[in-house]
């Protein structure tokens, strides 16, 4: 079975230091690009979904249809865990319904002793059918309405208290934003880490993973961090690649059919898969035996 919870791995990485790479997908070329880099390097990963990103390919059911099918065409012999990033409490419901092997929820925009017990109410629900629950406490910055924050840090005692609900992960807040850095950035608050560290066993969740120094992010794994999400550098890889290829007009080459999507997409497609290797090798996942 290639699909598959993140308990195991996850327990695993944090005792032993290392992280699992969770890698959002947007279409066909973003999963095929991911799983390649999984098979490639021998290592689980995670396929996550975003609410939007699902609502762009068409829904759960789909998203998860997707990637089984995708394992099953390429091959894919590593474990796979299907994961819902960021997800409301309505969505996180329905994909433990549609049958995602892990959910994230997002509680954070809530007041907090509600986001307790909706995270209370997505575990007892997700582990009853054996699916992994990812929680998030404070809250990880990023840009809103042009504006980019500098990453705010999590409180120690809300983190204890969420861990406290038996979630499997648990996103933290440790200077880290999604999308590109800030020119300002001051970098990650490894003070806060630690103090997190110590207080919680849970394995910890890195959001914002892409754009930050690699000593950062090694530090970080061997640190506590055993989960860390990767978005933002893919996209970046995929429209640079397709761009260069535009730009060398190969895409106006009609002997070549270069305007074929299957051609036109390829270069995106194989940064995807070389950002992921990357990426893969600087957290330290270990090749499934
Ligand atoms: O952007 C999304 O929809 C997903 C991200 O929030 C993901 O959870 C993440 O943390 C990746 O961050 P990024 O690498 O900075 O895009
Ligand atoms: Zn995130």
């Amino acid at each position: 079975m290639v699909l598959t919870n993140g308990n195991e791995i996850f327990n695993d990485a944090r005792k032993g230091k290392y992280a699992v790479g969770a890698f959002n997908i947007n279409d066909l070329e973003w999963t095929r690009g991911i799983l390649a880099a999984a098979q490639e390097t021998n290592t689980p990963i995670l396929v996550q979904t975003s609410m939007g990103a699902a609502k762009y390919m068409g829904g759960y059911e789909l998203c998860l249809h997707l990637v089984q099918d995708t394992i099953k065409s390429m091959g894919i012999t590593v474990p796979v865990v299907m994961h819902l990033d960021h997800g409301n409490y309505e969505a996180a419901k329905e994909c433990i319904e549609v049958g995602y092997n892990s959910v994230m929820f997002d509680g954070h925009d809530l007041p907090f002793d509600e986001n307790l017990e909706k995270t209370k109410e997505i575990v007892k629900l997700a582990h009853a059918k054996g699916m992994s629950v990812e929680a998030e406490v404070g809250s990880i910055g990023g840009t809103e309405d042009g504006i980019t924050g500098l990453g705010e840090l999590a409180d120690v005692e809300e983190a204890k208290t969420l861990a406290s609900t038996g979630v499997d992960y648990l996103a933290v807040g440790i200077g880290n934003i999604h999308g590109v850095y800030p020119d300002n950035w001051k970098g990650l608050s490894f003070d806060r880490l630690q103090e997190l560290a110590a207080e919680i066993s849970t394995p910890l969740v890195l959001h914002g993973g892409s754009g930050i120094p690699k000593e950062q992010i090694v530090k970080a794994i061997s640190m506590g961090i055993s989960k860390v999400n990767v978005n933002t550098e893919l996209q970046l890889a995929f429209a640079k690649a397709t761009r260069e290829y535009i730009e060398a007009g190969k895409d106006q080459d009609v002997d070549a059919k270069g305007y074929d999507p299957r051609k036109l997409l390829a270069p995106g497609t194989k940064a995807i898969t070389d950002t992921t290797i990357e990426r893969i090798k600087w957290f330290g996942t270990p090749s499934v035996k």
